[in-house]
């Protein structure tokens, strides 16, 4: 079981999501940026290290929403998620192969890692409640 922590991290109405590169596994696929839980580190240490790695950005994340579980051939995956505040820096693709700033409309038209699936409804949902 591999422990994973991904941003939702949000600004000006729209949210932060990276395009997995060929070399990756999961190629191609959209997802939350973030990356695995290294031992002795908090969630939220490895997200603000991990957003750090991949994008050169500083998140805070605050608010953790409920993981998802999802097998993966060779491998099930333990996906965490954290509304995150964007705290500066550009971004820098250091790892992903694009990223976009989407508005929650647009979140059901990417083709998303399978894991994320249910969070990016369990979001959607909460921006709804929000008002
Ligand atoms: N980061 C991230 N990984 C996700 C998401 N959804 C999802 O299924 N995954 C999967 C893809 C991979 O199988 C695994 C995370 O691996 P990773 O390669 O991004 O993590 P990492 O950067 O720490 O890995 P590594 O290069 O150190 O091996 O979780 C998501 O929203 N964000």
């Amino acid at each position: 079981m591999i422990e994973v922590v991904c941003a939702i991290v949000e600004q000006h109405g729209r949210v932060l999501l990276t395009q997995r590169s060929e070399q990756m596994r999961e190629p191609m696929l959209w997802e939350f940026p973030g990356g695995k839980l290294e031992s002795g580190e908090t969630e939220q240490q490895a997200l603000v290290r991990e957003i750090k790695e991949e994008l050169g950005i500083d998140v805070e994340p605050y608010h953790r929403l409920e993981p998802v579980q999802h097998p993966y051939p060779g491998h099930t995956v333990v996906l965490i998620p954290y509304l995150c505040q964007y705290n500066g820096g550009v971004i820098n693709l250091l790892e992903h192969r694009a990223y976009r700033w989407a508005t929650p409309g647009e979140l059901p038209g990417f083709n998303w890692c399978p894991a994320d699936v249910p969070i990016v409804e369990t979001y959607l949902k909460l921006v709804k409640n929000r008002g």
